[in-house]
């Protein structure tokens, strides 16, 4: 696949994954990890791919070079889904140099017990590597999403090498809608630093790009502005949308009654309602949900004292991807002594501009007249 006259994809598909990042189901739809090659008077490819996928790599190089070999390898990032590679590339391309961060020079140690200091070229913000015809300027965005994370414009073709920003879950040969799986890839994996994404953004502001070549998912062409204006969004924890994200989780069924009725209630009301039982339902879309709208429930019941432990897992995951900026509801069980709502609020009271619903719902075991009412005032308070 071609990006332009000079710049050919040479990246693949990975459908036998199961967890990306030890974590995000991705056995539907598999991830792509993305490698190009531009070919210049100097020829650069760009990262290498996954330890699994090698060979194909290596063929899909050929393929695109041809009889000629390439001078540099850019690296990116140093994630082992991009790196895994660059020992076997160096050794296959002798005469060729890496071209990188310092910090990553330090990771190729690490990771190959070689820095190639005697084949690198070191570059940080600013920096400018010329191919010939085509120039490329290094752009650092360090924490989007590691360290030594850098960006490269190539003013020729216009075209931004973005690492992993932009970049979605799912392999590029199958169907999906850019979005979903863009947000959920970047609240999980880049999330936390929305304000390194900020300061990324801020440094290619004032290029003009044509094309944007991530790490994984497709090159994006056309009208960026829709990717960029989501990213700024995202990256500054703005809601994308109105609507109500309902995340629960219920043993025996009753608290998944009480929100079936809350969700009614709120559909009823004209809201826009995505509703997750956080113990079957991919985490990462629950997550992503609670990003993309305004206002957010967490139903839970109490759990030895506590509350649940899928419950547990999501509060830390919004804690720990800075949620803020929203609007969050509570609806409590527990039998004997009902302590989830506290709870839930003690761990999300330090993040920043987060309104309480004042209407906590607390059912006792299954919903009655007192906790329907309960559920009817929350409802009213989310829809005002
Ligand atoms: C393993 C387990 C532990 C529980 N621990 C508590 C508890 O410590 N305090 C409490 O008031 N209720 C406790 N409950 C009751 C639940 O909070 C809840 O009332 C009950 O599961 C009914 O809600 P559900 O149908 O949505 O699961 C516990 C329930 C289970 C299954």
């Amino acid at each position: 696949m071609k990006v332009s006259d000079d710049i050919a994809f040479v990246g693949v598909n990975d459908h036998r994954i199961d967890l990306f990042e030890g974590q995000y189901d991705v056995r539907e739809i598999g991830m792509s990890y993305n490698s190009y090659v531009i070919l210049d008077q100097k020829v650069a490819v760009m990262d290498s791919v996954d330890a699994a996928f090698r060979d194909e790599w290596f063929a899909n190089l050929d393929q695109v070079l041809g009889d000629s070999k390439p001078d540099y390898l850019v690296v990116h990032h140093m994630e082992p889904d991009h790196s895994a590679n660059i020992a076997a590339f160096m050794d296959r391309y002798p005469e060729a140099q890496v071209v990188s961060s310092a910090q990553s020079f330090k990771m190729m140690q690490a990771y190959f017990g070689v820095d190639y200091s005697d084949r690198g070229v070191v570059v940080k913000q600013g920096s400018t590597l010329k191919l010939g015809k085509h120039t490329l300027s290094f752009v650092a965005a360090p924490q989007v999403h590691w360290p030594e994370v850098m960006f490269s414009y190539d003013e020729t073709d216009k075209v931004l090498f973005s690492a992993d920003a932009f970049g979605k879950f799912g392999a590029l040969d199958v169907e999906d809608d850019w979005v979903t799986n863009a947000r959920s890839y970047y609240f999980g994996i880049v999330g936390k630093f929305g304000k390194n994404v900020q300061m990324a953004l801020s440094k290619v502001a004032g290029c003009y790009v044509k094309a944007i070549c991530p790490l994984h998912g497709p090159v994006l062409t056309g009208d960026l502005s829709r990717y960029l204006r989501l990213y700024d969004t995202w990256s500054s924890y703005r809601p994308e949308q109105s609507g109500v994200t309902l995340a629960y989780t219920s043993v025996y069924g009753h608290t998944k009654e009480a929100v079936r009725e809350l969700e009614a209630k709120l559909r009823d009301g004209g809201a826009t309602v995505a509703t997750f039982d956080l113990a079957r339902d991919d985490m990462a879309q629950a997550l992503a949900s609670a990003f993309r709208y305004d206002r957010l429930v967490l139903a839970t019941t109490t759990y030895a004292n506590s509350y649940f432990p899928f419950m547990h897992t999501f509060v830390t995951d919004l804690v720990e991807h800075n949620y803020q900026n929203r609007t969050v509801g509570m609806v409590e069980n527990g039998s004997w002594m009902p302590v989830a709502a506290k709870q839930m609020r003690e761990a999300l009271e330090g993040l920043p501009n987060i309104a309480f619903a004042h209407n906590v719902v607390t059912l006792k075991g299954a919903l009655n007249d007192d906790s329907r009412g309960q559920l009817d005032a929350l409802a009213k308070e989310l829809l005002a």
